[in-house]
């Protein structure tokens, strides 16, 4: 806390920038709205001021040079209403809270400092020179991040200034009023984050660019690299980091880079509306929030269902023992491996020489071209000539061969039966659709002509011939329409590349280990491989993918069909990067590739059996744009949880790198229960205890979905009433209290925890460790854990001072 001297000062600023930022909201206010309805009527008489002459190439010029004036008009109106709206905007934001820091600098070589006071924006006085407020992004800004008082610098466009940071200070101010300030000295913490730490979790996520520390400052304000990897410990700030870096990025490029010109992957839809509010919050329009999933279900779900991350890991947890189990886990770790990456780019080169399976084009229950045929046209194209290139040959050569086809066609006795079988309404519907739509075809252009000179003809002098001519023209062309008509859809799927067998391209990849190494340039076979090709199989004739099978599938389809491709998105933020594969990023890197990429992850919490561990020297995430243009980070500071809480984490997962923040709570409380029904009618009383005390959001974990549902309903027969369950599809995060599968409470936070089950039949596997360490890690204030029978390995083996025990 400051003295009382310089708190009047300060409160005597804060009354001085509230008296100006309400005096400029007041004036502005009437023009906002004054323009508003300005452009609104400019709008609405737009036409009214335009003069419309075309009679003369004058006049027409005249037209055109008054249309634009009257745009430019308009667009100037509007830029004008743009930047004024937003100046307004911006003020009401600052109003409660104008600013949150201050740094006093003094430049080296001048001789007096300046007050650098910090906010959500920047506030300009009259002059619009001098500062009142600085926004949290500029350059100069960035020392409250990255120092403390003493020599200090930042970096300008123009180069770095150093000086002298003479004094730090931090606000916390509420509806213009002091509430705190703090000095930071060298010596102390940062008081301010000690403070916000110590709140109840809230349904949205926050900003925190009140407290930006300097290693997430970096990460935010990086530019300079093409990839950014942070491998981040449990509650270190990752996601917030990800976030504030938007800001960053859409404030420092305002003028180039839109919000949906940046996409978040998540790890589910109700983590998007977990963060949605955070850069609203910061007057920033939100990116695009996207899942890999949907992404998925985007090009391969009109043909094949495909099995969710949660399915996949459902099955993971709950199948042990079950028949084809190992099969499946060793299919899952081989299909998401660099090994499996590269035997399907070997598998295309092989199929550029040999084995390309398409499908005949079929029509009437004939077979119209043969996949032989197309094989045989295929091959004949020079084998220089990509994969890709080589198919677009095939589709041009075939729509060719479609069009011949058709013309034969129209002889066909099919075709006549149509036209025999039309009543007169449809025959004369037929022919007027057939005129319109023919019409400025030659054939049709020569048809009316030919019209013309027989009604000429007809009113001349009789001819007995006419009618039948014109019946044998109008037949030609309703037998062209009808002809035309049924081949749309073949034309339309060879346009989609339907002639291609992308199920039976990767179906064949699962034969005999011989084949498979023929095909894939002699890439080993996992463990269980016939098994695992029997699964794979069956699901493919089911037209169903397992979930690790979708990228590869879709890889190949993609290698063997080309590349799509997404030119406008700049900016990729993948979060929970360690759940990706590596076939996931480099499909991502080949869909956007105008883009940079943030990855953030945390392979402590690698819940999924396709993990990528960020950070390691080989990783394929560092390979993907090259060391050169790579930077990591890490973040080991947790800031979500008390120091008991994460002493007790880190103990769950020995060589995970996790520092507390010095807050304390009380430690990790286990509770063993003789049944289930006295364990819920435990974890009920605990509930309303908890609440009682204030938390308002509190978790139920459960391992797994099935779960979930169990608990529920043994806590709903406790009493336990306004329990919400959390499951794949829930789409809005709440405050309150839910019952939640440890799966999809990752990236959330919750202010008390509750472990339904942390017993050793729940938790015992080693591949089961991450998983209880990502759900005791959603805990801020309170974390307690529950049994009935022995309590899981992983806290048998741990110091017991680190926890207390239910007497
Ligand atoms: N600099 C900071 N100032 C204030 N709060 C912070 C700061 N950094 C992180 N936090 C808080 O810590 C909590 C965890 O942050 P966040 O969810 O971003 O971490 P994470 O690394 O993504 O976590 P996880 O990987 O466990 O999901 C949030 O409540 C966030 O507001």
């Amino acid at each position: 806390m400051v003295n009382e001297k310089d708190w009047q000062q300060e409160q005597e600023r804060l009354d001085l920038v509230t008296k100006k930022l309400r005096s400029e909201i007041a004036e502005l206010e009437p023009a906002v709205a004054g323009l508003r309805d300005q452009v609104a009527d400019i709008r609405k008489r737009f036409w009214e001021e335009v003069t419309i002459n075309t009679s003369t190439h004058e006049d027409f010029e005249e037209t055109f040079y008054s249309i634009k004036q009257q745009e430019a008009l308009l667009s100037e109106r509007e830029r004008s209403h743009r930047q004024r709206m937003q100046r307004w905007k911006n003020m009401k934001r600052l109003l409660p809270s104008p600013y949150f820091g201050r740094v006093d600098f003094q430049e080296d070589g001048l001789s007096f400092s300046e007050q650098i006071y910090i906010g959500v924006s920047s506030f300009v006085g009259e002059d619009d020179i001098s500062f009142l407020v600085y926004d949290w992004r500029t350059p100069i800004a960035s020392m409250y991040y990255d120092s403390l008082p003493g020599k200090s610098a930042y970096e300008t466009p123009g180069g770095r200034v150093s000086g002298t940071m003479l004094l730090k200070r931090q606000y916390q101010i509420r509806n213009g009023q002091l509430q705190n300030v703090f000095d930071t000295s060298v010596t102390i913490g940062d008081e301010l984050l000690q403070q916000v730490l110590g709140k109840g979790a809230d349904a949205q996520m926050k900003s925190i660019v009140a407290t930006i520390q300097k290693e997430q400052n970096a990460i935010i304000r990086n530019v300079k690299s093409r990839m950014l990897i942070v491998q981040g410990a449990a509650g270190s700030g990752k996601t917030s980091a990800a976030l504030q870096r938007v800001a960053y990025l859409l404030y420092k490029y305002r003028n180039t880079l839109k919000a949906d010109q940046i996409v978040l992957f998540s790890p589910n839809p109700m983590f998007n509306s977990y963060v949605s509010t955070v850069l609203p919050e910061l007057g920033e329009e939100n990116m695009q929030q996207t899942t890999f999933q949907e992404y998925l279900e985007h090009w391969l779900g009109s043909t094949l269902s495909v099995e969710n991350p949660f399915g996949q890991i459902e099955y993971v947890l709950t199948s042990t023992g079950a028949q084809g189990y190992d099969a499946r886990l060793s299919g899952i770790r081989y299909k998401t491996s660099e090994a499996f990456l590269s035997a399907i780019q070997n598998y295309a080169q092989w199929l550029g020489k040999e084995g390309m399976l398409f499908r005949g084009i079929r029509f009437r229950e004939r077979e119209l071209i043969t996949a032989e045929q197309m094989e045989s046209q295929f091959y004949s194209y020079d084998n220089s000539i990509r994969l890709a290139n080589r198919v677009s040959l095939l589709r041009e050569w075939l729509l060719r061969e479609l069009t011949t086809l058709a013309r034969k066609e129209q002889e066909a006795h099919w075709v006549q039966d149509e036209i025999d079988y039309l009543d007169n309404e449809q025959y004369a519907e037929a022919y007027s659709t057939l005129r319109k739509k023919y019409q400025p075809e030659e054939a049709v252009l020569h048809f009316n002509e030919q019209y013309r000179e027989l009604l000429e003809e007809m009113q001349g002098e009789e001819d007995d011939d006419s009618d039948f001519r014109m019946q044998d023209e109008e037949e030609e062309l309703l037998r062209r329409m009808i002809v035309k008509e049924s081949f749309k859809p073949l034309i339309r799927d060879v346009k989609r590349l339907k002639f291609i067998d992308v199920n039976g391209l990767y179906d064949q990849l699962f034969g005999e280990e011989v084949d498979y190494r023929e095909m894939t340039n002699g890439i080993e076979v996992p463990g269980h491989w016939p098994e695992i090709c029997v699964q794979t199989k069956e699901k493919l004739s089911r037209h169903e993918l397992f979930y690790e099978d979708a990228t590869p599938f879709l890889y190949l389809k993609e290698l063997v069909e080309g590349v799509r491709t997404n030119m406008e998105v700049r900016h990729l933020f993948i979060d929970e990067g360690q759940d990706y594969s590596p076939f996931q990023f480099l499909f991502l890197k080949r869909l956007f590739p105008r883009a940079s990429m943030t990855v953030l992850g945390d392979f402590g919490q690698a819940i999924f059996p396709q993990a990528t561990n960020l950070h390691e020297a080989k990783s394929p995430l560092i390979q993907l744009y090259g060391e050169g243009e790579t930077s990591l980070f890490r973040l080991v500071r947790s800031y979500r949880s008390t120091s008991e809480i994460v002493k007790f984490t880190k103990a769950l997962l020995p060589g995970e790198e996790i520092v507390p923040f010095e807050r304390s709570g009380r430690k990790p409380y286990l509770s063993k229960a003789g049944n289930g029904v006295m364990r819920a009618a435990r974890i009920g009383e605990d509930l309303a205890a908890l609440q009682a005390e204030g938390f308002d959001s509190i978790a139920v974990i459960t391992k797994t979905a099935a779960e979930s549902r169990e608990a529920l309903e043994a806590l709903r027969i406790q009493g336990c009433g306004a329990l919400r369950l959390i499951t794949e599809e829930t789409l809005t995060f709440e405050k309150g209290v839910m019952v939640i599968p440890s799966y999809l409470a990752k990236g959330v936070e919750f202010d008390a925890v509750l472990i339904y089950d942390a017993s050793s039949r729940a938790y015992s596997r080693e591949s089961e460790r991450k998983l209880f360490y990502t759900a005791c890690t959603r805990a801020m204030h309170r974390l307690q854990l529950y049994t009935t029978g022995n309590w899981t390995p992983y806290i048998e083996s741990m110091d017991p001072s680190l926890y207390e025990v239910e007497q």
